[in-house]
Order: structure tokens, then sequence, then C-alpha cells
């Protein structure tokens, strides 16, 4: 009789022949699509997609070969299922393997002795490069449990797995958690796809690994729905996105977009820091209002008649005619830019009505003697006169986003009378000069794009992107037609049409661009309004009213799963609680749900963090660490002039521990960083730049520099000692919040 490791072992390797024939056969028939010869440019195009998608079913199987199958249900009828990373057939389409996802899956992740679903046993098997290597059981029989074989547990499913992988040493980036999903997290992972869904947890809950597994789930459940759109991830840093990178790619999936909310206007750069007090303004809701009157005050009535010469004779332009000419334009309902035209033709008429009464009077008396076709040529001369057009640029000129915050920062009066709801500090806080910008300037420009509507670039940019298409196509085109002639010495061969007698290159663009070669990412990227199928934002309290607006327009159906610990809230503009924060965008419009166990930070750290917490929000519970190490973390007052030698020294010894992550105060950060040089495997950072970080190894350096320096400094204290997955240590004169505890093992 097979142990159980053995008994195993025979399934996995009968999966992994699964996995390789269908490897196999979609190397097969990608190799059959690209030699197959054809001339027809239509089925050169469907072959190209045949070819896409066959990319994407081997990316999907390559990606499931590590730890193919982790998980076994036996059920009280008998009945085995095996789960895994992906789902494979036998060859008479018997299912072999079943996807995590599947709901047949479930159970494996919310079985418990006490609601077993009917699974009488739950198997956990793990295994490297193809050999299973342990096998762990759980009964989950209550009948069983009564004789002394099983235990009800501790309501952590597969701890001895799960706490393996808590123990295990980091990589530097994070990694898949299918074997292990909890129950209360497997809830949130298969939510509902519609409404908007805030998971509120405190550090180390695993709100990124649940969101990045529910984009996973949701492209599984609802593919059909969500590929086309592909579903955003909003990330708080360009170094978090990094670690999180890998997450979907290793569980077969792609169609998701990475960004952080400086990267959401395509085409600009926006990473010019600045104060905390600018920032916090810019992301107030009141700015969507500031942006409006801004707008709205370039469509300008002059107090007073303006003049204007045209051809030697003087026109006037009352405050009547613009009045009511922008009535008529504003009662269109267009952005600014596409209204700008009826604006512009209404006063064109006004000035050409002028100009003819003067030129056409009868000095008789009699009717005007101008006819048609002279008004025309007297609307044409209006229209070139380059006063004419200074004038309308100045009543209504056409806008970028850009031109319109630069000549809104850039002047004072402007800000006074788009602001008038601001206080003279806070718009001295926007007043700035020049067209770099910053991360909390991106919603207002995504604001400001909306008012306005296309500049004419856009549909530049398109033009000479079309063009491009149509001379890829023609050369296209002109290789069929120079290959086809040398082919064509049969009777019956050249009966067959060539791309050339059925297309021009125009027609044959068309469909190139139908079937853009970019990916989704790239596609969704370059487009400032396309709108995702579903939208997942990590560290959510970070994100102000601004951001918020800016997120929700790309996701009109409301789709949307946003995680965070409003205890953690760093930014300053971010929010101190969901309502808040979600208050001016989705109203009460959205569902919570809360974790409440940390699967990072040792019990030993979170005692000591808990005080900091109880500081922050007395009525917050900090999450429960589901393991203690028994390292105690350790301090040490270093006076600050050897502080940086001190800590360059304990990084290098904290290195055998694995990951190490030195987080320090701005003030202190290039200092450590120059100490600490390149060691491997240390990173040095601030709190803002280790949101959402793990490390083995913590070393947080002046915790006093980091609680004062931002009027959210406890908050980010609070981050800063909760990174480690092991040890901790803090360097520096103690903030009176984490003296006399009995928490510390102090040094010396
Ligand atoms: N069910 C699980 N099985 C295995 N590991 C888990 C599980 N849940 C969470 N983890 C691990 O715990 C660590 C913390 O998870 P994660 O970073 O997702 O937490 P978080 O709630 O986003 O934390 P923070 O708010 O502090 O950024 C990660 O290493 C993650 O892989």
């Amino acid at each position: 009789m097979l142990n159980p490791v053995e008994a195993e072992q025979v399934h996995l390797t009968t999966f992994y022949a699964a996995l390789d024939h269908e490897r196999e056969l979609a190397e097969r028939r990608r190799q059959d699509e690209q030699v197959a010869g054809t001339r027809n440019a239509q089925a050169l195009h469907q072959r190209d997609g045949r070819v896409r998608d066959l990319n994407t079913r081997l990316a999907r199987l390559n990606a499931a070969e590590e730890g193919l199958c982790f998980g076994r249900l036996d059920s009280a009828d008998g009945e085995v299922l095996h789960i895994g990373r992906l789902g494979l057939h036998d060859r008479e389409y018997e299912p072999l393997l079943v996807d995590w996802r599947a709901p047949a899956a479930r159970p494996f992740y919310i079985a418990t002795a006490v609601h077993n679903q009917g699974v009488v046993r739950r198997r956990h098997i793990q295994s490297r490069l193809r050999k299973v290597v342990d096998v762990q059981d759980e009964q989950l029989d209550l009948d069983r449990t009564a004789d002394g074989e099983s235990r009800l547990g501790t309501g952590v499913m597969g701890e001895a797995v799960l706490l393996k992988a808590l123990e295990a040493r980091r990589t530097g980036t994070m990694e898949s958690i299918v074997q292990t999903i909890q129950a209360d997290q497997d809830r949130i992972i298969r939510s509902d796809l519609p409404g908007v869904l805030v998971v509120q947890g405190g550090p180390g809950t695993g709100k990124t690994a649940i969101a990045l597994h529910r984009a996973a789930y949701l492209l599984y459940t609802h593919r059909e729905q969500l590929e086309k759109r592909g579903i955003l991830v909003v990330g708080p840093n360009p170094t978090f996105l990094r670690f999180i990178g890998q997450v979907l790619p290793s569980l077969g999936e792609d169609g998701v977009r990475l960004v952080t909310i400086a990267e959401l206007y395509p085409e600009l750069t926006a990473t010019r820091p600045e104060p905390a007090e600018v920032t916090e303004v810019k992301g107030r809701a009141v700015l969507a209002e500031v942006i409006a009157k801004a707008v709205a005050d370039r469509e300008w009535v002059p107090r007073t008649p303006l003049k204007l010469v045209v051809d030697g004779t003087e026109l006037t332009v009352d405050p009547a005619v613009c009045a009511d000419a922008r009535d008529r334009a504003r009662a269109r309902r267009l952005t600014h830019n596409q209204a700008r035209p009826y604006f512009l033709t209404d006063i064109i008429d006004a000035l050409t009505a002028q100009y003819a009464d003067i030129i056409g009077a009868d000095p008789l008396g009699g009717e005007n003697l101008l006819d048609d076709y002279d008004l025309e040529e007297l609307r044409n001369e209006v229209v070139a006169e380059p006063a004419v057009q200074a004038l309308l640029d100045q009543l209504w000129p056409n806008l970028s986003p850009q031109q319109l915050l630069v000549d809104l920062y850039g002047d004072e009066d402007r800000l006074a009378l788009a602001a008038p709801q601001l206080s003279a500090l806070d718009r001295e806080h926007l007043l700035r000069y020049g067209d770099d910008w910053s991360p909390a300037d991106v919603p207002l420009l995504d604001e400001a794009a909306e008012l306005l509507g296309d500049d004419g670039r856009e549909a530049a940019r398109l033009r000479a992107e079309r063009a491009r298409a149509i001379a890829y196509a023609q050369g296209s085109l002109d290789v069929l037609s120079g290959s086809g002639s040398t082919d064509f010495d049969d009777e019956d061969e050249s009966e067959i049409l060539t791309a050339k007698d059925i297309l021009d290159a125009e027609a044959l663009a068309a469909r190139y661009e139908a079937d853009d070669d970019r990916t989704l990412a790239e596609r969704a990227g370059a487009d400032r309004r396309w709108t995702y199928g579903h939208v997942i934002v990590d560290e959510a309290q970070e994100l102000s009213p601004m951001a918020w607006r800016a997120i929700a327009r790309r996701c009109p159906l409301r789709s949307m799963t946003l995680v965070g610990d409003v205890a953690q809230t760093g930014a300053a503009g971010g929010g101190t609680s969901w309502r808040q924060a979600l208050e001016s965008t989705f109203g009460d419009r959205w569902r919570l749900a809360e974790l409440t166990m940390n699967y990072r930070t040792p019990a030993e750290v979170m005692e000591l963090a808990g005080h900091v917490l109880a500081q922050v929000d007395p009525t917050a519970k900090a999450p429960e660490s589901v393991r203690s190490t028994g390292v105690k973390p350790w301090h040490v007052d270093v006076v600050p002039a050897d502080q940086a030698a001190y800590v360059s020294k304990v990084a290098a010894e904290e290195q055998q521990h694995g990951q190490v992550g030195v987080i320090t105060s701005r003030t202190r950060l290039e200092l450590v960083q120059e100490a600490v040089g390149d060691l491997r495997d240390v990173t040095v950072l601030t709190v803002a730049g280790a949101k959402g970080l793990e490390f083995d190894s913590v070393l947080v350096v002046d915790p006093e520099g980091i609680l004062l320096e931002s009027p959210r400094g406890l908050r980010d204290l609070y981050v800063a000692l909760t990174r480690c997955t092991q040890r901790l240590g803090v360097i520096g004169d103690l903030p009176e919040v984490l003296r006399n505890s009995d928490a510390w093992d102090v040094r010396h």
C-alpha cells in the first residue's frame, strides 16, 4: 500500500502528463499556424488572432508549472477532487484537476469541521519540481473527531502549511497564496462582481494578496465580461507595483494594468515633489468646483465693448453679443472645446453683419447694397483677420488641460476668481509657475480634460496613427502582390483571390486597427477615456477625494475593490475614515468587509505597534497575529551623529536573516542611504516608500523624526513598525508612545 506522499505522486505525475500534453498541443497548433502559407490578408489577420490566443494559453500553462496541484478534497460519498492552479481534463475530457477558482474548489478554502460542506478530509499537497515533498491532512468529519482521530482545529485552514509559508524567507517580491487562502479571505476574493467593496484590515491581514487573487478570480469567473475591458490595479508607488507585479502572471493572468495615480493620465510624467500642504489642498473635493469655475472663466464676456479693425473698418464687439453667444454655446451642453465653434460662429456672424452694414450702406439711404456673394467674401475677410482670431482666442480659447492649469496656477487673479472658497493661504499653496507636474496634479488634469474635451491633439494623434497604419498596410499589400506573381503557375491556384484583389490599403488598415497588436494594458494606458471592467485600489486610504473622482471615471459600472487601512493613512489628502474618504464620490453606495488576522507581523512586534495604534485611534483594534517568533523587538539609542554608521553595521549583520528594510525619516534618508551603500538585500526607504512592502528584518531609524515630520506622523510610525515578518530593531531616541513597554529587548 502506498503512503500518502507516494499516492499523491501518482496523481501528480498524471497531472503533469496532462499539462505537458496540453502544452504540446498548443505548441504544435502554434507552429502549424505559423508555417501555414496564405496570401489572403483576411486569413493572415485571423491567423494572427489565433496565434495570440495560443500564446495566452501557453503562458497560462507555463505559469501553472510550479505547484500545479496543491490540494485534495475527499467527500463523504467517496468523491475525490484535486485542486490546482488551473483546470485539466484527461483525453476523454473527464476532469482531472479543478481550477482553484472554480465553484467546486471552494470547500477547500471554507470547509471547517463544524461546516464541512460534505468534505471529510482536506489534504494539502506540497511539491517541488514535480515531486511531492509533503502531505498534510485535516479531518473535517465530526464523527471521527468524536473518536479522537481529528480535532476541531484553530479556525486556521491548513495551519502547518500556512505557518511554513509565513515563516519562509521573503524573496523581495510578493508571491501567490492560492494554497493557503483563509476562509474570511476567500469570501472577499469570491465576492460578487458588481458594486464597490471596501476591504478594511490592519497591517499584514493579506489585503494586497487578496486584491490580486480577486483579480485572478474575477477574470476567470467573468472572462467574457472582463477580458475586453481589463482590470485596473492602482497602487501607492512604483516600488510597490514592482513588488506585486509577478503575482498575477504567476496565476496565469494578464489583462491587468498596474499603475500609480501619477501614471493615470496618458503621456505625462508626474513626479515633481511638492510640500504636503500643497498636496492636501489639491486633493480636496472642492477643487472639482474650482476647475469647473476656471474653465467657465475662460468663456469670457468683456465688461465694455471691444474695438478691432478689419481692413481699415472699425468694428465693435458688444458685451451683450458675447453674453448671448456664450449662453447659446453653453446651452448645447458640450465640453468647452467642442462648444467653441458654435460660439465662434455667432461672434463671426455678428462681426460680419456689422461689417456689411458699414461697407454696404447705401449713401442714398436705400437697402444694403451687398449680395450673398459679397457677404460671404466679407465673412472670409473677418475670419482671416488676425485681430479677430486673437479676440476669439481671448473670449473662448481652445484649451488643453495642461494649459488651463498652467494659466490658473500662474495667475493670482485667476485663482482668486476660480477659487473664492479657498483661503488666501490655500490659494498661495496652488500658486506656481511652470508646466511640470506632481502626482496630485493628475486628478486635476483629468478633471479639466473631462470639462474641456478634446483640444485637437487627440484627433491629430489618431490621424497620425491612421496614416501610419495605412502606410503599413500598403507595404503589406505590395509585398503580397509582389510575391503572388511567381507562385501562380497552376490553373486552379490562379483562381485564388489575393489580398490585393479584395482589399485596398485603407480597408486593410482598418482591419489592423480593429485588431490592435498592443497589449490591453498598453491600449488602456494610451487612452484617457478607457473604462475598465473592474478597478482595484490598494492602500486606498491614501487617495484624495479628487483622486477618487478620477478613478470612478474609469469605471462607470462602479465595480470596484478598494483595500486599505484607515489607521495607516500617511498622504496629506488621504482619508482617516472610509465614510469621509468615499462620501463625495460614492455616497453610501459601498459595502464593507473587514479582516482581523495579521499574517505578517509576529505577535511580539504587534504588541509594540499596538501602543501606537491606540494613540492613532483609541477605538481601533489591532489585528491579531497568527504566529509569534519568540524574538522581541530591540531598541538602542544612538546619538544622531553616530546613527548612520551604526545602522550600516547592523544592516550588514541583519543580512543573514534575509531581506532587510531600513525605514527612516525623510531628513535622515540621504545620510542613511549613503552609510548603507549598496549592501545586498538591504533597502533604505521612507515610510511613504515602504507602504505595502515587507521584509524579513526591519530597522526603524529616527522614530521621533518619523513622528514629528508629518501631521500623520503617528500613523507613519505604525506603518514602519509593522513591515517585518521576523525581526524589528529601532534605532534612535524613542518617542513617548514607545517608551515604558515590556515588549522591548533593550540593547546597549
Ligand atoms: N492566506 C495566506 N496564506 C499565506 N500567506 C498569507 C496569507 N494571507 C496573507 N499572507 C501573507 O501575509 C503577508 C501580508 O499580506 P499583505 O501584504 O497582503 O497584507 P496587507 O493587509 O496588504 O498589509 P499592509 O496593510 O500592511 O500593507 C504577505 O506576505 C502575504 O503573502
